[in-house]
């Protein structure tokens, strides 16, 4: 990452400046009104630019990111038949359990998607989903009661304990964050709350193995792609053959990894509320070089996607006479049930 002078008019908040800069989001969760409007207006002019952040000052306990990465080693160090006696059922919209082979490059609007099938991500996974809770939300009438599909778990002690207390943890930060874009797109703070409250956020982890035998040309940890909900919130591990974005002039940039923090970026959906204003940044996933090749990687994506029947349009302060809306409303389940058929052929 190249380093640029950090901005005056928004240090302290800004760590470290640069297409991906580093964000201290402490001092808005202080509470402090103009502590408030700072950090928002950082993650706003970051939003302009990459879409992409990291952020550190977020206040999720140490003890309990820890407790969810380990369960997830845990997890695909599995045998792979106690993997795939989780595997997703078939018929599972949000394919909770165990993933089946994808290509998420196959979910981009312009993709082939049978050649894209024809390349598989190099990544295994694991999903877990609120709406599989026994508990869950009622779901809008007329919504596919596939949703509330059971959450599939291993039986690995302490692995649910940890994943729903990380999961509890990302919701408050999700909302969090919801609040302080709200004031960045210059609404009210609880603008997006009402259509976040039920929201049905998919926690994936990703488990990227070593790489005993050579990738196919043009096969990748994860293929390019641009995120689907409002935001997402990603735990990474350090492990080399990690996540670049598309930067403006068309080059992959690394996001490092850095101790303590979550990249936090924008998804499809933001980018339908703001008119394009701000940007879901494509980004993939590259195979680590041959020499480390037999390392793997952890990653651990919050994918927040906002109520089912929730209507993404264009947001007022997004849009004027010489800037009209840009894209046609869209409802946030239908929307992602659309990229998930794509991408895993549902
Ligand atoms: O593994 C990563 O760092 C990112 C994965 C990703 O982009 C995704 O799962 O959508
Ligand atoms: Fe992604």
């Amino acid at each position: 990452m190249t380093l640029s002078p950090v901005d005056t008019r928004t240090a302290p908040v800004t760590l470290v400046d640069g297409y991906v800069p580093v964000i201290d989001i402490s001092s808005a969760r202080s509470g402090d009104p103009a502590a408030r409007e700072l950090v928002a207006k950082t993650l706003g002019r970051v939003c302009e630019t990459s879409g992409f952040l990291a952020i550190v000052g977020h206040g999720v306990p140490a003890e309990r990111i820890a407790a969810m990465y380990r369960a997830t080693r845990e997890f695909f160090a599995l045998p792979d038949a106690a993997k795939l006696a989780l595997q997703a059922a078939p018929d599972d919209p949000l394919m909770r359990g165990f993933g089946r082979a994808g290509s998420l490059a196959a979910s981009n609007t312009d993709a082939s998607v049978a050649d894209e099938r024809d390349l598989p991500d190099l990544s295994q996974t694991y999903t877990y989903n609120r709406l599989g809770e026994p508990d869950a939300p009622a779901l809008p009438a007329g919504s596919d009661p596939l949703l509330t599909t059971p959450n599939h778990w291993p039986d690995l002690p302490g692995f649910a304990a940890a994943y729903r207390a990380y999961y509890a943890s990302m919701q408050e930060l999700a909302l969090e964050l919801m609040r302080l874009f709200a004031l960045a797109l210059d609404l009210p703070e609880g603008w997006f709350d009402d259509k976040v409250d039920e929201h049905m956020t998919n926690l994936t982890a990703n488990y990227y193995p070593a790489q005993l035998v050579p990738p196919k040309p043009g096969q990748l940890r994860k293929g390019q792609h641009s995120d689907w909900g409002s935001l997402t919130i990603l735990y990474q591990d350090d492990a080399p053959g990690g996540l670049q974005v598309l930067d403006k002039a068309g080059e992959w940039v690394d996001v490092p990894a850095i101790e303590g923090s979550f990249v936090v970026n924008i998804g499809d959906l933001m980018a339908v509320w703001t008119n394009n204003r701000w940007v879901s940044t494509v980004h993939r996933v590259v195979n680590p070089a041959p020499e480390v090749a037999t390392r793997e990687r952890y990653s651990v994506p919050f994918f927040h996607q906002p109520n089912f029947d929730a209507l993404i349009e264009c947001i007022p302060t997004c849009t004027s006479l010489q800037d009209p809306p840009r894209h046609a409303p869209v409802r946030s389940g239908e929307y992602i049930l659309e990229k998930f058929r794509r991408a895993y052929g549902l």
